[in-house]
């Protein structure tokens, strides 16, 4: 792992996959492996979150509601995902910012919802190919903070996550280099810096997309990376263990 002062996470992203057994399998590795340096968190589906019984790995939602209860029909709200034992929230992925349509302001509202409640949102930023070709990376990053700090106040940034998620990298196999991780990680961490230079210098900041057993140990060594938001490798025992281990 890189060198400073930041505790790594590992954050497994199920997406729209797992069930009962996976749970049960994760549950057992975890209290049969443990990793003193490194936050693990799970986030599986909502129906899934219930199963996770024990304390071995932390659990987090894939999405949250912008709105505290009420009559939205299907949606879940920060208090029931506190209820079954989640502290985390990932929001404003990119299969959600394109599958439903989830726009800057939303994403900030729902980053505010769980806030406001006390769980610790995970943002996703990142950009699409032709952002990149154009190279309009830290511009279309940048956007995508400026709009959540815009809304939460600065505040948010001293109980949040973010995370790194090049749309071109994800469930593609095209990992991005270690040094286009870094490049954005320490763009993303002096964007916060100035509008706040102590709470950017202790943010956590994720990288996501075809992170893997073999490639995960370089990628988490760059001085600004504090862990991974893994996807598809998550969902393999030995492949995540092998993800928290590098981080460990
Ligand atoms: O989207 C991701 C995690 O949120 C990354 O997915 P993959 O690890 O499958 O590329």
């Amino acid at each position: 792992m890189a060198v400073n002062s930041r505790r790594p996470m590992v954050a497994g992203n199920w997406k729209m996959n797992g069930d009962l057994a996976l749970v049960t399998q994760m549950q057992d590795a975890f209290k049969q492996n443990r990793f003193e340096n490194v936050d693990v968190l799970v986030c599986p589906p909502f129906t899934l979150l219930a199963g996770f019984s024990s304390n071995d790995v932390g659990l987090g939602a894939q999405t949250i509601s912008e709105h505290p209860g009420g009559a939205h029909t299907g949606e879940i709200s920060a208090v029931m995902l506190r209820d079954v034992g989640c502290g985390h929230v990932i929001v404003g992925h990119s299969e959600r910012r394109t599958d439903q349509h989830e726009s800057n302001t939303l994403v900030a509202a729902k980053v505010n919802a769980a806030f406001s409640s006390g769980l610790t949102a995970i943002l996703c930023v990142g950009e699409p190919l032709a952002v990149r070709e154009a190279g309009k990376v830290f511009d279309h990053v940048a956007e995508q903070l400026d709009a959540v700090i815009g809304h939460c106040g600065s505040d948010v940034l001293n109980n949040l996550v973010i995370a790194y998620e090049p749309i071109w990298a994800i469930g593609t196999g095209n990992t991005a280099s270690p040094e286009q991780v870094q490049e954005v990680h320490a763009f993303i961490r002096s964007h916060l810096a100035k509008v706040d230079a102590m709470a950017a210098a202790k943010i956590r900041i994720l990288y996501g997309g075809s992170v893997n057993a073999t490639n995960a140990a370089q990628i988490f060594a760059q001085t600004d990376v504090d862990g991974g938001l893994i996807g598809g490798a998550s969902l393999k025992v030995t492949d995540f263990l092998a993800i928290c281990q590098a981080a460990n």
